[in-house]
């Protein structure tokens, strides 16, 4: 049977992030993409316009639909929005026990437009992070769920252990946009293995959907099967091809080409 993903994520109008990034990186996975939309962005290249919400009650009754028709086999989070609809997130994940999850703590765009209220930020920490495989914050992320500031890579190993206190398996704290580093390190851990992932630091301002492009395609390969430390090692390699190749697109920040590898 085809492996079958859900994300569960706010829509981009402009195509580069959110659902439209995790479905089309499912799509490249060869994974049959489902989703649960969490908000609508009016969004393009140079930010987020306006953002629609959608009521916590739809949310669930969407993961509800997929999960128990056609299943799920990995699934991930992204932008939240609100905490009642995180706390229905937590609700429906809990309720149809969808594991593995991967979650993309998304806290705010590229441009700085917020993209989950203050008052979710707790609800992500205390009912949503526990429930995930692997959490995969950037380092303002970092900042945001545990108070450790990441000014280096030394520091990567600190953030990870702050972010596993608060319950997922795996922690893979993202370095991209550490300043100054001529390498893209990542640090995965589960407390006990800690492994570094290097690429080069690609000079590009094309880079709108990297985060989500990362984390749904850990998920993909989850659905697949791989272990989750192949996983995130095919995902940093899938995201590092489609920053390289980013798209040129809009007068901002473009997107990541996701169908790089057939080009
Ligand atoms: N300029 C770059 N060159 C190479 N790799 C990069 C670059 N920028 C980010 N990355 C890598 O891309 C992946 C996604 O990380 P990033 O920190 O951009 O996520 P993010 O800020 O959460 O993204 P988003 O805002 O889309 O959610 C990481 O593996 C990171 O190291
Ligand atoms: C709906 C949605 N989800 C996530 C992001 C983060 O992605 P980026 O920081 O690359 O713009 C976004 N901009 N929009």
């Amino acid at each position: 049977m085809i492996p079958r993903a859900l994300t569960i994520a706010g829509s981009d109008s402009g195509g580069g992030a959110g659902i439209q990034a995790d479905l089309k990186t499912f799509h490249e996975h060869v994974v049959f993409g489902m989703s649960a939309i969490t908000a609508l962005t009016a969004q393009d290249t140079t930010g987020v316009h306006e953002v629609h919400a959608v009521p916590p009650a739809f949310v669930r009754a969407q993961i509800d639909a997929v999960a128990s028709d056609l299943g799920v086999e990995a699934a991930k989070t992204g932008m939240l929005g609100s905490a009642a609809v995180v706390d229905a997130v937590a609700d429906g994940i809990a309720a149809h026990e969808i594991a593995p999850l991967v979650v993309d703590p998304v806290c705010a765009s590229k441009h700085g437009d917020p993209l989950l209220d203050d008052d979710a930020i707790e609800g992500l920490r205390q009912r949503i992070l526990p429930l995930a495989e692997v959490v995969t914050p950037n380092v303002g992320e970092v900042a945001v769920l545990t108070g450790v500031e990441v000014r280096g890579v030394g520091d990567l190993s600190r953030a990870a252990e702050a972010v596993l206190a608060l319950g997922p398996r795996w922690a893979l704290v993202k370095g991209g946009h550490l300043p100054d580093n001529p390498r893209a390190i990542d640090l995965l851990t589960d407390g006990r293995t800690s492994i570094h992932l290097e690429a080069e630091r690609l000079d590009t301002q094309d880079t709108h959907g990297t985060g989500c492009t990362l984390a749904a395609a850990i998920a993909a390969r989850r659905a697949r099967g791989e272990s989750l430390e192949d996983a995130v090692h095919g995902a940093k390699a899938f995201v590092t091809g489609a920053i390289r190749h980013g798209l040129r697109l809009g007068k901002g920040i473009g997107p990541v080409d996701h169908a790089w590898a057939r080009r």
